[in-house]
């Protein structure tokens, strides 16, 4: 859907160019973290896409069209925008704020005040927030109004920017578990910057990691951390820590397949980790978990099997 071909960025000013030569794809409903040292380039990557810059040499296309013959607003339409602290019109309310670009779209009031209510909900802020103001709200409810309003306009992508950098730790975690469930929900295709290893490995379905402009590696969590393309990914995401690579395995992806069910084994779900389910173990004093999709007993998992991953994390592909 995005597609980055040898793009490069050299801005006046600047001695060194700021992105060299960048080339990857991201797939529709993907969500990619582009992660990196501070000044290394991924602001600028983000602002490349909605074209708040354009490339010195190189193309950029969205779903096979070169994004600099797109007309800006027509480009911007199809993209929304989150970064950090919001960046809410403070003079206005919140639900004039998430209406800015259905305003600006000339959707009908009533389709306008029909959906502020909806992305309201989506965001799970109470309805009778829509009539205060941003200075009313919490860091974490001004960035909850901030993915509404992106989402307003239905875009097919969205570009966020450290959105969660400066809320407090389990106000992120929370957020960030939003995010997942409503990734699941839509499948936007979602560009998400950040120097947060834990928030990559848990929102990724791809990394991209850039050091000074280059980009170093491009893959799966399980790939930057079973097989990391040089010293610097290493030391950048900690590739020699064995339960980070646990947290990014699923429990399907290494369970004994069976829909035999054993009553007073402990419950996961097919989808958990393999690090929800080593903490499960060791709290029940089990050696087995049950596997569950939804009602159903899908599968067995043995500690022995987790012991396998960590003694050969490359037999698995990750997933
Ligand atoms: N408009 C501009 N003019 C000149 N230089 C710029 C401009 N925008 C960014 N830069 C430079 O490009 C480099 C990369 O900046 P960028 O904001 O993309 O980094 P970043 O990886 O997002 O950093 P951080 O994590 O600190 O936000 C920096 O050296 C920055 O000073």
């Amino acid at each position: 859907m995005l597609h980055f071909e040898q793009v490069s960025l050299q801005f006046p000013s600047v001695p060194e160019p700021t992105l060299r030569s960048c080339t990857f794809k991201v797939e529709a409903g993907e969500l990619v973290v582009i992660l990196g040292p501070s000044g290394c380039g991924k602001t600028t990557l983000l602002k490349l896409v909605n074209r708040l810059y354009e490339p010195t040499s190189g193309q950029i296309s969205l779903n096979g069209k070169g994004i600099h013959t797109l007309p800006l607003t027509t480009l911007r339409r199809q993209m929304g925008y989150v970064i950090q602290q919001a960046g809410l019109f403070p003079h206005m309310t919140i639900a004039q704020n998430i209406a800015v670009v259905p305003k600006l779209l000339g959707w009908p009031k009533t389709e306008i005040a029909a959906r502020v209510e909806e992305l309201l909900e989506l965001v799970q802020l109470p309805q009778a927030f829509g009539k205060r103001y941003p200075s009313q709200l919490s860091g974490g409810q001004q960035q909850r109004v901030g993915l509404a309003r992106a989402l307003a306009a239905k875009p097919e992508v969205l570009l966020m920017d450290e959105p969660f950098g400066a809320l407090d730790a389990i106000t992120r975690k929370s957020l960030q578990q939003e995010l997942q469930q409503l990734q699941q929900q839509f499948k936007k295709t979602i560009l998400f910057v950040s120097h947060d290893i834990e928030e990559a490995l848990r929102l990724a379905d791809r990394i991209l990691i850039l050091n000074q402009g280059h980009l170093v590696q491009y893959g799966t969590p399980w790939q930057i951390l079973t097989q990391p393309a040089s010293a610097f990914v290493e030391a950048l995401v900690g590739t020699e820590d064995v339960l980070k690579q646990l947290s990014v395995l699923s429990v399907e992806r290494v369970m004994v397949t069976t829909a035999s069910s054993v009553p007073h084994l402990p419950k996961i779900a097919n989808h958990g980790t393999l690090r929800d389910a080593l903490s499960m173990l060791l709290k029940s004093g089990q050696s087995q978990l049950q596997v569950m999709n939804g009602t159903d007993a899908v599968g067995i998992l043995d500690l022995n099997h987790i012991q396998t991953v960590w003694q050969d994390p490359t037999h698995f592909d990750g997933g």
